[in-house]
């Protein structure tokens, strides 16, 4: 049996989409490297498997980062999932539940699969849950060294963890340089998603980010509900805000209880099958 793989990418986040009824191979860490290398295989960001049984929700989906490790939560795998299931005809334009290893999320297909509203879940800054090793606390502009530098970051979870810096000008550079260092920093015992925040306003931010298990990417929507509550969190910006990213923008919107609404687009890329020799060699 050919293995079949959907491709789509959120503002440059691109996930392959498997089927777990039509995989012809485990899928080990070894396998998802190869699948997502971006020139001994297909190339993403991330694998999405699903749907899967789950009971209480509608569908349930796992996730995996280009480097084998599977993530609690994504929020542009999760928009890409449900596009999945909207050209599938699994959903219509009524909101469904999807159960993720990072809690149960909502999600409902809008303007004909171009856009995709997710109730992320609530974000929690309690280093306990992230988690950020030392005393059980709120992790809010705190220093944390890495090559020689000295940040301010605060931490945050929303299913996955992230680490939040505010910097006068968010660049490339910045992600690209230092984000590695911070991403295996002992402070967070399972690693951590990074970004660099820069404020242009109380509505828009702009964000630059370095993910765990994946490195620099063009986006990530669990990225920007996660440093949008930081923000917020400092009063330094609405409970309604525009995450600008490398890739494009997302909508985020923070409710008093930092429960987070994302919504954004999602573009179909390709739908292929898998060679026989792909984990050749
Ligand atoms: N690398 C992340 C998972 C993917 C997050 C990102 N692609 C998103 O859109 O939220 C982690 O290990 O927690």
């Amino acid at each position: 049996m050919a293995t079949p793989f959907w491709k789509y990418h959120a503002l440059g986040n691109d996930y392959l989409v498997l089927d777990p009824e039509r995989l012809d191979f485990p899928l080990q860490p070894l396998a998802i490297q190869r699948l997502c290398h971006r020139h001994f295989g297909v190339g993403s960001d991330g694998i999405l498997l699903g749907p899967l049984p789950a009971p209480g929700a509608d569908f349930g989906l796992r996730i995996f980062n280009p480097d084998g490790s599977e993530a609690e939560k994504s929020g542009n795998g999760l928009r890409i999932f449900a596009r999945y299931l909207w050209d599938g005809g699994k959903v219509g334009g009524e909101p469904f539940y999807v159960q993720t290893l990072g809690g149960l999320v909502q999600a409902q297909v809008q303007n004909q699969g171009q856009q995709v509203q997710v109730a992320m879940g609530r974000v929690s800054f309690q280093s306990g849950l992230i988690p950020v090793t030392g005393a059980d606390r709120e992790v809010i502009q705190e220093p944390i060294q890495v090559q020689g530098q000295t940040f301010t970051f605060s931490a945050a979870t929303i299913g996955n963890p992230h680490c939040v810096i505010l910097v006068p000008e968010a660049t490339p550079a910045l992600a690209q340089t230092y984000g590695s260092a911070l991403e295996n920093h002992a402070f967070f015992p399972q690693r951590t998603n990074v970004q660099f925040v820069q404020v242009l306003s109380p509505e828009r931010l702009r964000l630059e980010i370095w993910e765990r298990g994946a490195g620099y990417t063009l986006a990530s929507g669990s990225s920007s509900s996660a440093a949008a509550a930081v923000v917020h969190r400092l009063g330094l910006c609405a409970p309604a805000v525009t995450v600008e990213m490398p890739g494009g923008e997302l909508a985020i919107r923070i409710a008093p209880d930092f429960a987070i609404t994302m919504t954004g687009p999602v573009t179909g890329v390709a739908q292929g099958i898998l060679a026989s020799d792909i984990f050749a060699g």
